[in-house]
């Protein structure tokens, strides 16, 4: 299972993923630059959290004109694996890949901190947690207070969308709680909080690891199925 780490001017947790993947998890992992128009070859694409193109005019906004974004686009709409952390997240929100947007936190202040959150583990991303879990990872930013229409919302309840939930404290003013959602087809994932920082003992928190493992085990899957 191969997988891509997008890299935008600006993007500041793609060695992360990259050594998450390519360190912790010993899984096959390239850089793709946003000049790039091809996922070709990829299983699984990785978009990082950052300050692409410095946040001008609203987080994402100018990430979403990219020359990968079609390839992206064209990758998520085949049903493979897209994940985006924090600015990924809010790219690939504003890429409509993802519905609702990401507000500025409720506080307006930017926020570093780890909090609790709720694993819902009926995602092909979090199938390695037990359902209802509760584990911890950091969240650091600005922008991250998550917002959608009542239908919208409604919709993400009903289909059991909602990946993760902030946990106790909310952060940001999420409505909701909402920390992560998946798309109706489950394969592309959007969060606040960073599981590439939270891979190892050595980090203080391997609470992040299962995402990845999760990742891997469906991809594992899949290729089984094609290969029999
Ligand atoms: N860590 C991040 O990816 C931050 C995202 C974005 N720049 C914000 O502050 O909301």
């Amino acid at each position: 299972m191969k997988f891509a780490v997008i890299v935008f001017p600006g993007s500041n947790c793609d060695i992360d993923l990259y050594e998450a993947l390519k360190t912790v998890c010993h899984a096959e992992v390239e850089y793709v630059s946003h000049k790039e128009t091809s996922l070709d070859g990829f299983d699984a694409v990785m978009v990082p959290g950052g300050f692409s193109y410095g946040d001008y005019l609203r987080c994402g906004a100018i990430a979403r004109f990219a020359n990968i974004m079609p390839a992206l686009i064209e990758f998520a709409k085949a049903g493979k694996p897209v994940f985006g952390t924090c600015n990924g997240f809010q790219i690939l929100t504003e890429a409509g890949l993802l519905p609702g947007a990401l507000k500025q936190n409720d506080s307006l202040k930017f926020v570093c901190k780890t909090v609790a959150l709720e694993v819902n583990n009926q995602t092909m991303f979090t199938s390695e947690y037990n359902d209802n879990e509760v584990i911890k990872l950091p969240i650091a930013h600005a922008d991250g207070s998550y917002y959608a229409d009542e239908e919208t919302l409604a919709k993400l309840e009903a289909n059991n969308q909602i990946a993760f939930r902030y946990h106790g404290e909310n952060p940001n003013g999420s409505l909701h709680d909402i920390a992560g959602i998946v798309n109706e087809q489950g394969n592309v994932l959007g969060m606040m909080p960073h599981p590439e920082r939270a891979v190892e003992a050595l980090l203080g928190n391997e609470d992040g690891l299962r995402l990845f493992k999760s990742i891997l085990k469906h991809g594992h899957q899949t290729e089984e199925v094609v290969n029999g």
